[in-house]
């Protein structure tokens, strides 16, 4: 690529309005959608089943979209992220917010409609967490952004779940909470190997305010409820053994991981730091405790 592609803006195409959805994170945010919705106790129509997945798929893309078009600014100064099709001036900001409103309230109606009027309203909710709580009023202002902010990933399951049944019961409480716990440990191991990129875009993320030490804490201090809410669903009886066996497995798997990130007291090193393992294996024990969560909901039912 030349300088000249690089400083002059294109046309966007469908790869840039792709890359507004954050479709890596978006792929892990349906699959706990679709999860909720398969291990809810009751059987959905498929078409509506697929339009509850399709509206949760778009409803999070559009608040990927409009996380973007907030923070142009942070965006451009962090290496990871200057890429982006706004930042690299490949779109202007205005085409980002038309689709990012457009998606918005295409999903919500569209789940109100077709499928049901809760399941409309935590879908809403979830947007409007993202770009709202954590996007604009936290990220910018306190190390706890991602804690009281990150509650938007997890809701994805309960409305997967207010999608098959038309109601919240404890149970879809449960999964919300496994991932709103999960998702502290998830970003701060990856914090402590992208430090400096938030400290030069002025986020007060933990490792930057409260340095690594303090990080490292939390870490291991938010893995023990994240430990036992995961697990808790089989002695409630929501679940049977299938799904108790892996929680317990792939839990204490990362607990022991967050536990050496915790103890750990060096700087990260180049190479599979205990960091980097710790986040790259939060992402699998997502996908294995949920399909656990499913197949146990199928063979039990
Ligand atoms: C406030 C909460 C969260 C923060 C700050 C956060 C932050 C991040 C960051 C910075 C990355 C690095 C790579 C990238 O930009 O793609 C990442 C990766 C990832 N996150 Fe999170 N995350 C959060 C919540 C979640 C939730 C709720 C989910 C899904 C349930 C999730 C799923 C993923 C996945 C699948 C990746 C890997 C993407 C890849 O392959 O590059 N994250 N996260
Ligand atoms: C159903 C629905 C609306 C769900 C939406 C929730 C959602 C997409 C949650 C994921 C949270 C997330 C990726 C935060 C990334 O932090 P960041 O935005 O600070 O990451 P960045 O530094 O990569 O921009």
């Amino acid at each position: 690529m030349t300088a000249a592609t690089v400083t002059t803006p294109i046309a966007a195409d469908w790869r840039d309005f792709l890359a507004l959805t954050k479709p890596r994170v978006l792929s892990l945010v349906v699959y706990t959608g679709l999860c909720g919705l398969l291990a809810a106790p009751t059987t959905i129509h498929p078409v509506i089943g697929f339009t509850a997945i399709l509206c949760i798929a778009l409803a999070a893309g559009a608040a990927g979209t409009l996380n973007q078009w907030y923070e142009v600014d942070l965006d451009s100064r962090m290496k990871r992220t200057a890429k982006r099709p706004l930042p690299a001036g490949r779109m202007d900001r205005d085409t980002a917010l038309q689709f990012g409103v457009g998606l918005s309230i295409f999903s919500v109606v569209l789940m109100g409609l077709a499928v049901n009027l809760v399941a409309a309203a935590i879908l809403a909710v979830s947007i409007l967490f993202y770009v709202l709580v954590y996007t604009v009023w936290l990220k910018r202002r306190t190390p706890q952004n991602i804690v009281i902010g990150g509650a938007a990933g997890a809701f994805p399951p309960m409305i997967g779940w207010a999608a098959a049944t038309g109601d919240v019961t404890l149970m879809p409480i449960l999964l919300f909470a496994i991932i709103f716990l999960w998702t502290p440990p998830h970003f701060w191991a990856l914090a402590l190997f992208v430090e400096t990129d938030y400290a030069n875009a002025g986020v007060p993320m933990l490792p930057v305010v409260a340095g690594e030490r303090v990080t490292r804490q939390h870490v291991g201090l938010y893995t023990i409820p994240m430990a036992a809410v995961a697990i808790a669903p089989w002695p409630l009886g929501f679940t049977d053994w299938i799904y108790g066996t892996v929680a317990v497995a792939t839990t204490a798997i990362f607990a022991v991981l967050a536990l050496i990130v915790t103890m750990r007291t060096s700087q990260p090193g180049d190479g599979m730091t205990p960091e980097k393992k710790l986040f790259k294996f939060s992402i699998l024990y997502l996908f294995i405790l949920f399909g656990a969560l499913v197949v146990d909901a199928q063979v039990f039912a």
